[in-house]
Formats: C-alpha cells, sequence, structure tokens
C-alpha cells in the first residue's frame, strides 16, 4: 500500500512540482455540476481512480492519446474506468467496467520519447448509462453517483476515521520504505470520505477488490470495506516482518558462529594447534594411502567435505570426526603373511599347551586345509569343553602359529544384536559393533578371531544376535559384512574364525552346522600335574618376578593344590591358587623373610588355608540300595550317589533331589524292568504294591538331568528289593531301555576321571563306550576296571553281590496285604 503512489508523486513532486494534495474540502464529490453528460472513457490497467485523488497517468495507447490531447484542449473531464483484464490491449465496451470515475486532466506532459504522461484529479464517481459511439475512443453517456457519506462530528464516525488511521500508520510503519510524507499527509486528512478514497486508492490490493470499494454507494459500507482489506494486509506484513526478522536472525547466528571459529583459529594458531581446516586435510592426505576400495576411498572424501563445511562447535562435528578416524584406523586389504610351516605351528601347539594331542592334531589337519586350498572358506573351528582347559589360549597359540593377529570377542551375554552389528550414527553414542572394533583392535583384515562363548549368546526384543553371527561365519556372506554405524560393507572372508563353547545344547542350531567342533576334554590329576609343572607355574614366577630358582613345588604340594582347592575339569583355578603361593613366596623374598624354597604339602596348607573340597569319596557298600553313579556337569565330572529306600504303604514311588523329567523316566523304566524280572531276581512281587518306594540323589540343591543314571537306578532298586549288597568301589554309568538293553552315554573321560578321584576302582559300561575308553590316556586307567556290558542283566551280574546288607530289611506283606484287600 500507498508506496508505489508516494513514491511517484515525490518523484514528480520532486522534479516538477507538480503535485500537491488537493485539500478535500474543497473537493466535494458531490458537489460537481460542470461535469458533461457525454464523456471520453479513458480505460486505465493497473488501477483504480477515486475521488479527490490526485494521480499521473502514463497514457500510451494510440486510441487514448489522441483521447487525452483531445480532451487536454477541451474541458479536460475524461470518465477514467479500470479495464478487468490487465494484459488486454485495445479495450471494448466490455472489456471495461461499468463504474468509474470522472477526471480532470490537471497537467499533461509530452516527453521527447514520445511517451504522454497526464496528472489526473478523480471528481465524482459515475456509471455508464449508454454508448454513445466507440470510435476513435469510446464515449459514453454517464450518470453521476452519489456517495453517502455521513457529514459531522458522529461519534461512530470519529470512530472509523480513527480506525482507519490507526491501521494506515500501523502499515506505514511495517513498510519502512513509504517516505514519511506519508504519515503527515495522513495525519492532515479530516474527512471521512476523502480518507476513504485516499486509502482506497494507495490500498495494495487487486484491482477487483479496489472496484469494489468504488462500486459501493453506501459511505460507512465501503469505510468498513476497507478497514477489513486493509486489516488483512496487516496481517501478511506482519508475517512477512517475523519471516524476515527470522532470516535476519539466522544470518546473525551464522556470523557468529563465524566469528567464534575465527577466535578458535586465532587461539589455536597462538598455542601452536593445527585448525580444523588443516586437520581435514591431514586426514585426507591419510586417507590417499589408504588401500581400501574406491568407493570407500570416494565415501571417506565426501565426508571430509561435509566437515569442512561444519561449525566445530557443534554437537555433530565430534561424531563426523570419529567416525572418519574410523574409517582411517579400520585396516582395508591389509593382510599379514601367512606362515604355513605346519612343523613349526606342532613346534608352537606343542610348546603352549600341555598334552591334548588329538586336539592339537586335528587343529593341524585343518591348517593343512588351508594351506592347501589357501582361502578361508572352510567350517570355522568351534573348541568345545569345560572351562579353564585351555580353548582361548588355544586359540592365541594358532594366530602365534599362523603369524597372524589376534583378537577375542566374548559373546557371553550378548543378547543385542547392535552389540554385533553396530547402532546407526543417527543414535547418540552409537558405536560400530564389537567385530568392527574389534577388526580395528586387530590392525589387519585376517586376524584370527575367537568368539569366545558362542553358546551363551541369547536373542531378546532387541534383536537376534545369532543370525547376525550367522552372516560373520557364513564364507558366502561374509565378504560383504553389514556394520550399522560403519554404512560401508566390510569383508570379514579373510579372518579365521574360531569358536569357543562350554555346551553344544545352547549353540544357535544353525551357528552350529558351520562350525567344526573339536572337544576338549578335561584333564586328570598327572596332566594337571605336568600342566602346572611345565606351563602354570613357570608363567606365575614370571608374572610375579621370581626367577624359576627362587621356589620349587614338592610334588605332592602340587597334588594337593589339586585335590584340596580346586574342583574343575580344567585348570584355571589351579593356576590362581598355585599363583597365590608363590605370591607368598615373592612376598618373602622382596621383605627378605627366612621362607622354605621348596614348597610343601605343609607349605600349602600354610598358604592356602584349610582344605576347601574334601574329595568326593566313595561310602562303602553297607546299606542296600545305594549305589554310586557317575555324572558329567558343565564343570567335569562327578560322582553321585542314588540312594532307595522302601516304607511299608500302597506302591507310591516317590522321587527326590531335584531330578529332571528325564532322569525321572530312567526311574520308571528301572520299575517295569525289575516287576518283569521279578522271579528271576527273587523278588516277591507284592513288595511292589504293599511298599512305598523313595529314590534320592543327594545333593539336593543341584539339578540333575539326563539318562545316564539308569543302570545306576536300576541297581540301586534291585539292591533295595532284594537287600543285596552292591561290589565295593564300583561306579557305572549308562541308559536303559524296558528291554533291557544298555545304550553308551556321553561325558566319558570327564566320568572317569571323577571316578579316579573319588578312589573308583571299577566301572561298569556300555559296550559301546568302549572307542572312548580307547581315547584316554593308558597310563591313567591302568589301575582302573572297567566292565562293559551289554544289558542290563550283566550290569546286576556285575553289580549285586549275593550277600545281603548286614541287617537287611525283612519284608512283611501280612498287615498290608490283608488291608489292601479290604
Ligand atoms: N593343556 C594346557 N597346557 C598349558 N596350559 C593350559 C592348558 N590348558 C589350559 N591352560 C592354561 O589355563 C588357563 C585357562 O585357559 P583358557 O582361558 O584358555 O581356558 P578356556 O578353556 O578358554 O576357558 P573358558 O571356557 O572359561 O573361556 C590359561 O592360562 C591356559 O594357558
Amino acid at each position: 500500500m500507498f508506496h508505489k503512489l508516494f513514491l511517484s508523486e515525490l518523484v514528480q513532486e520532486d522534479s516538477e512540482g507538480l503535485i500537491q494534495l488537493i485539500n478535500p474540502e474543497d473537493e466535494d464529490e458531490n458537489q460537481v455540476d460542470d461535469i458533461p453528460e457525454d464523456v471520453p472513457i479513458l480505460p486505465i490497467r493497473n488501477t483504480v481512480l477515486f475521488p479527490g485523488v490526485v494521480i499521473p497517468i502514463t497514457v500510451g495507447r494510440q486510441k487514448s492519446i489522441k483521447l487525452v490531447k483531445k480532451a487536454y484542449q477541451g474541458d479536460r473531464y475524461v470518465g477514467v474506468i479500470a479495464q478487468k483484464n490487465v494484459q488486454t490491449e485495445d479495450p471494448g465496451v466490455d472489456d471495461i467496467y461499468r463504474v468509474g470515475t470522472i477526471a480532470r486532466i490537471i497537467k499533461m506532459l509530452v516527453l521527447p520519447d514520445g511517451n504522454t504522461t497526464i496528472i489526473i484529479q478523480g471528481k465524482s464517481r459515475f456509471e455508464i448509462d449508454s454508448i454513445i459511439k466507440e470510435e476513435p475512443y469510446i464515449t459514453a453517456s454517464v450518470k453521476l453517483l452519489k456517495s453517502d457519506f455521513p457529514k459531522g462530528n458522529k461519534k461512530e464516525i470519529k470512530a472509523i476515521i480513527q480506525s482507519l488511521k490507526d491501521s494506515a500508520s500501523k502499515i506505514l510503519k511495517l513498510n519502512p520504505e513509504i517516505p514519511q510524507e506519508a504519515q503527515m499527509a495522513l495525519d492532515n486528512i479530516q474527512d471521512l470520505g476523502f480518507l476513504t478514497h485516499f486509502l482506497s486508492s494507495n490500498l495494495n490490493a487487486e484491482v477487483a477488490d479496489k472496484q469494489r470499494l468504488l462500486e459501493i454507494n453506501d459511505g460507512i459500507k465501503r469505510a468498513t470495506l476497507l478497514l477489513e482489506f486493509m486489516l488483512k494486509e496487516i496481517q501478511l506484513l506482519e508475517l512477512k516482518h517475523d519471516i524476515q526478522k527470522k532470516v535476519h536472525t539466522d544470518i546473525d547466528q551464522q556470523q557468529r558462529d563465524y566469528y567464534l571459529r575465527q577466535q578458535i583459529k586465532v587461539m589455536q594458531d597462538e598455542l601452536g594447534f593445527d585448525g580444523p581446516d588443516q586437520e581435514v586435510e591431514e586426514l585426507r592426505l591419510k586417507g590417499e594411502k589408504k588401500n581400501w576400495p574406491s568407493e570407500v576411498g570416494k565415501h571417506f572424501n565426501k565426508e571430509l567435505d561435509k566437515i569442512l563445511r561444519m561449525n566445530p562447535a557443534a554437537a555433530e562435528y565430534p561424531v563426523a570426526m570419529n567416525y572418519v578416524e574410523l574409517l582411517l584406523e579400520l585396516p582395508w586389504n591389509e593382510y599379514t603373511k601367512d606362515n604355513f610351516d605346519l612343523k613349526r605351528a606342532r613346534k608352537i601347539l606343542d610348546k603352549d599347551h600341555f598334552g591334548m594331542e588329538k586336539v592339537k592334531e586335528r587343529i593341524i589337519e585343518y591348517l593343512a586345509v588351508l594351506k592347501l586350498k589357501q582361502d578361508m572358506k572352510g567350517p570355522i573351528l568351534c573348541l568345545y569343553g569345560p572351562p579353564g582347559v585351555g580353548k582361548t589360549s588355544l586359540g592365541r597359540s594358532i594366530a602365534k602359529a599362523l603369524k597372524r593377529k589376534y583378537v577375542r570377542m566374548s559373546l557371553g551375554g550378548v543378547h543385542d544384536e547392535a552389540e554385533i552389528r553396530g547402532h546407526r550414527k543417527t543414535y547418540v553414542g552409537a558405536l560400530p559393533g564389537k567385530l568392527i572394533q574389534n577388526i580395528k583392535k586387530a590392525k589387519s583384515s585376517n586376524p584370527v578371531f575367537i568368539l569366545d562363548e558362542i553358546d551363551k549368546v541369547s536373542s531378546d526384543f532387541r534383536g537376534d544376535p545369532a543370525s547376525a553371527l550367522l552372516e560373520v561365519l557364513d564364507p558366502e556372506q561374509n565378504s560383504t559384512f553389514a556394520d550399522n554405524y560403519l554404512e560401508l560393507e566390510y569383508d570379514l572372508s579373510k579372518v579365521l574364525f574360531i569358536a569357543t563353547a562350554n555346551s553344544l545344547e545352547t549353540i544357535h542350531p544353525a551357528l552350529r552346522d558351520r562350525m567344526e567342533i573339536i572337544e576338549i576334554s578335561g584333564y586328570t590329576q598327572e596332566e594337571k600335574v605336568e600342566i602346572s609343572k611345565k606351563h602354570l607355574i613357570p608363567k606365575q614366577k614370571k608374572e610375579h618376578g621370581l626367577k624359576s630358582s627362587d621356589v620349587t613345588f614338592h610334588k605332592k604340594a602340587i597334588e594337593k593344590v589339586i585335590d584340596g582347592y580346586t574342583r574343575e575339569s580344567g585348570v584355571r583355578n589351579l593356576e590362581r591358587k598355585l599363583g597365590s603361593v608363590i605370591r607368598h613366596a615373592a612376598k618373602s623374598i622382596a621383605m627378605e623373610e627366612e621362607f622354605n624354597k621348596t614348597i610343601t604339602v605343609d607349605e600349602v596348607v600354610k598358604i592356602l588355608g584349610a582344605e576347601i573340597f574334601d574329595k568326593e569319596l566313595y561310602q562303602g557298600n553297607e546299606i542296600a540300595g545305594v549305589v554310586t553313579g557317575l555324572a558329567w556337569t558343565q564343570v567335569g565330572g562327578e560322582i553321585l550317589f542314588i540312594e532307595s529306600s522302601l516304607s511299608k504303604g500302597k506302591g507310591k514311588l516317590t522321587l527326590s533331589g531335584q531330578l529332571g523329567d528325564v532322569m525321572k523316566e530312567s526311574a520308571m523304566a528301572a520299575i517295569s524292568y525289575l516287576r518283569a524280572n521279578a522271579d528271576d531276581l527273587n523278588i516277591d512281587h507284592r513288595a511292589f504294591d504293599q511298599y512305598d518306594l523313595h529314590v534320592h540323589v543327594p545333593a539336593g540343591a543341584v539339578p540333575k538331568d539326563g539318562p545316564s543314571a539308569g543302570i545306576t537306578m536300576l541297581t540301586s532298586l534291585a539292591s533295595i528289593y532284594t537287600q543285596r549288597k552292591v561290589k565295593e568301589k564300583l561306579a557305572m554309568t549308562g541308559e536303559i531301555t524296558l528291554r533291557g538293553k544298555v545304550l553308551p552315554v556321553g561325558g566319558i573321560k570327564e566320568k572317569i576321571l571323577a571316578a579316579k578321584r573319588a578312589g573308583i576302582k571299577e566301572i561298569i559300561l556300555s559296550e559301546r563306550n568302549k572307542r572312548d575308553i580307547s581315547e584316554i590316556d593308558e597310563q591313567y586307567i591302568k589301575d582302573l576296571k572297567i566292565h562293559y556290558v551289554d544289558t542290563v542283566d550283566e550290569v546286576l551280574q556285575v553289580a549285586l553281590l549275593k550277600d545281603k546288607v548286614k541287617g537287611h530289611m525283612k519284608f512283611d506283606f501280612t498287615d498290608t496285604a490283608v488291608n489292601s484287600n479290604n
């Protein structure tokens, strides 16, 4: 609003002094008497002329030039009407509105370039009555229109005037480019009619809207509509203003950031720091030296470009920096050269680990295949066995043998896929997955990578880490491993993965399929002594800064540590306990105390305190129904006792000691077998119905399950129903079928070792477990007598003695029989 007109007015005023605000009192639009009835009609394009208002118009159309020239020479009156469409070049009668304003040409200027400008002043609104002629220009007979503006000092009028002026002032303020004179002109206007026309003329509105204003006869209505238009304009201007302000403040912020960056730079220069630009360029140079795939290089440089555009104080800056640094630190196609000298490899394995001949052999075989095939697309090795038997350290030896880098990632308790695959960078504090982190640590693209405790991976709502691992271990897929953080594919196909596990059951079946399982079983006491002498004690001495001659162990002392202070298949606790003893010696040496250089049994007891474990000892065969079984647990073998007892009743069976379902089924199978063969065993049938049977397996707090207690259970029941003694120092393990067959069971080596520890002399095993025994070093089983059996009959023949136990129970069927028959 305003500015177009005012600007042109000012220009005119400055150069020509032509324009002045007409005193509206003199220009009452209703007081025009000398206006002729027939007037030439001058169509105008962009605006609407209102009575009282003075505007300059440039006349370009030949028709119009002719018209104004003629009029200027005559009474100077023209009927000015807006054309409906700005585009129309030669508007006819239908192209113009019907209502316009009679104007007087105040001045006509013909410029040197031929353009004609007229200054006109609106006089009175009119309506075309009829067209007299259309050529050479439209001439019409017109009817003047009266505006109904109430005169005087009425409150209502005052209020409207004030509202119009306030709104106009607001518009002026929001339009700082409008000259201040406009406000002054506004202040001078007192007449509502003129004010309405003046503001309508200057209103920043469509021609059609202005025309609407012009056509309203009722002055108050006209003013009200004008006010409405003005308020709309105010809203629009305020909105525009806000947006501009925001843009301005953003620019301010940018300037502040720039300033801040400059400050940081100056400070860094003073302190001798490199600015971010320089830092980025250095990273770029480092990047050029990387042997990475070209798309990684491109991605890297793009990220650096992004960083250059960032404000170092912004939160995303360190995130972006960390990311490019990861890209740089990751080894891309950086391989160590393999050493496939298998003899040397064997030597290293032998040097680091005592025993485990079979395992070492299989590892060497595995390496031999790798050597011949020259690629890693073989099955993944999985070392499986109880804790502390050297699975992890064997992995390390393999790396050493191959001259590869070694990294280890523990999967115990991993249940979030993101731990393996990483988080997307957009997360706050996102990191790459453990796999990529470890590769970074390895600094080579082909390390030996230990996946420790692969059996402890679980899955929950946060995704399935096992499936991510599947991808890692699949030679077909792992050349394009996708980490969420890295956003780039990484080639894991040259990595030698070795998994370790304590139990096979809990490994995801699909994962298990991909792996070649190598079992590492526990160690015998003799092996543990050797491992202690050759590895654990020298290692501990070294760690405590002792020379090998500073302290020596008596063999019996080592055995004492093994039997009295550890109960395990592996040697982890043993190593710890030996460490304690050696630490004690180290302390004495350091404090120059007297001490015994040879560690004896007494010394061990003195240093380690009272024995923690009693040997699980064989408990004799004086009670009917007590039989020694052999069990396998995750920490190795154990002996267990099955106890049965009978009491008068109705043939009820109770099982206690936290037995699993499979063990319960073994008990049922044993009873069924005994019932079927009662005659052969001289058992009175009534005993099954008139006595309640209770089977208990101590230690009650430890859950027990598995079918391997079958023959033990059966022997216990046979003993209680016959009251016969069980052979002394005998233990057994084997599954039974209802038809009396004995099936082989697992964990034989661990069980044999446990039996030996407990002082057992004879063992009953299924015939088909013979091959497991053949894998055990003969010297460890030479003093054990092993009975291999096929059927339950054979078990009982070996296990049950002819004699009854001392003070054996006498069955009494009379009362109960009578009772039960009632
Ligand atoms: N046969 C062995 N000869 C020499 N040292 C051994 C032998 N077995 C185990 N060790 C030593 O015992 C310690 C424990 O072994 P390690 O940590 O490898 O056990 P692990 O089987 O991986 O156990 P976990 O299943 O708990 O991870 C190591 O210091 C290792 O060197």
